[in-house]
């Protein structure tokens, strides 16, 4: 698929396996998500791509994201687990590749990044990109390749707008991603989200993610409840006012869900 044709609202498989990453991902088919998220370290790459298989959906319909994990990092590392990667899936492309975190206390982050760009080189992967980077990060990057990521997947949502990074991205074509894009769930029922949900007659959920939507960042989401799964869908209709936008854009306290990117080191084993 074209970068340009890329879906707008993701669906997440962290912590999903066996019988639950099927019904999970069978029911995402169905309500009209059309990018699956994973991972190395999720552990769930073989069952995502069965169930890409199993949609019965043409393989150019749908988006699929993998990364490579902390204990790769390095240039043949990672070549050596994107090998792995597409073997776990059976597919044969992934549409787009990601570091998953800097890690940069081990330092092989822009080496691991000219490994992706080997890999874009040879045709093994179409889209190649960063999760977790910070500015400096991404000037290290571009300093020793001349070549920025074309996505960040980050944590992003009401409680954590991104302000800087975003604008970095705006500047340099980086494509935000959000992960976590509903907090799990965490300040859904803020008075400001659930004030402009009454205003438009949709789901605080549904608010969050046409937020997303509406300031150009791709929110990635995840329920295991089918209809849950259907209403992120429907949010790609909804359209919010610039009062509202900027009103959930005050909700910003800078506040992470998740691990912090300049610290985050877990080094457990993807596989
Ligand atoms: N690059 C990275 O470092 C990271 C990437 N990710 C990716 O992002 C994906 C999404 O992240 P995740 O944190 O799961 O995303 P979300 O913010 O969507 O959180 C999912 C949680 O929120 C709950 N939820 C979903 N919809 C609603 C709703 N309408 N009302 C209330 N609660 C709701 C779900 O519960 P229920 O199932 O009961 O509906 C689930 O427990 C991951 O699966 C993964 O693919 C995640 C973390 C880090
Ligand atoms: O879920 C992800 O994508 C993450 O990067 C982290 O949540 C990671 O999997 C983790 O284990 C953090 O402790």
């Amino acid at each position: 698929m074209r970068f340009s044709e890329m879906p707008r609202i993701g669906l997440g498989t962290s912590q999903l396996h066996g019988d639950e990453l099927a019904r999970v991902l069978a029911a995402g088919f169905e309500a009209g998500y059309r990018w699956v998220d994973t991972a190395a370290r999720y552990g769930n790459e073989a069952g995502v791509g069965a169930a890409v298989r199993a949609s019965g959906l043409p393989r150019e319909d749908v988006w699929v994201t993998t990364k490579v994990w902390n204990d790769h990092h390095g240039y043949e590392a990672v070549l050596a687990d994107f090998g792995t990667s597409m073997r776990e899936l059976g597919l044969e492309r992934v549409d787009l590749y990601l570091i998953h975190w800097p890690v940069a206390s081990r330092d092989l982050y822009a080496e691991s990044w000219r490994a992706l760009l080997r890999l874009r080189e040879e045709g093994l992967v179409d889209h190649i990109g960063v999760s977790n980077f910070q500015i400096p990060h991404l000037e290290r990057l571009f300093a020793e390749t001349g070549v920025y990521p074309l996505v960040n997947q980050v944590e992003a949502h009401p409680f954590l707008g991104q302000v800087p990074l975003r604008a970095f991205h705006a500047a340099h074509g980086i494509q935000t991603q959000a992960w976590s894009a509903l907090n799990k769930g965490r300040g859904l029922d803020d008075p400001v989200i659930t004030g402009i949900a009454g205003e438009i007659g949709a789901s605080p959920a549904q608010v969050v993610l046409a937020w997303h939507l509406a300031r150009g960042t791709r929110p990635i989401t995840k329920s295991g409840k089918p209809e849950r799964l259907a209403a992120g869908i429907a949010a790609l209709d909804l359209r919010l006012s610039d009062a509202q936008v900027a009103a959930i854009d005050a909700l910003d306290r800078g506040e992470r869900g998740g691990p912090d990117p300049d610290t985050m080191e877990l080094m457990e084993a993807s596989r």
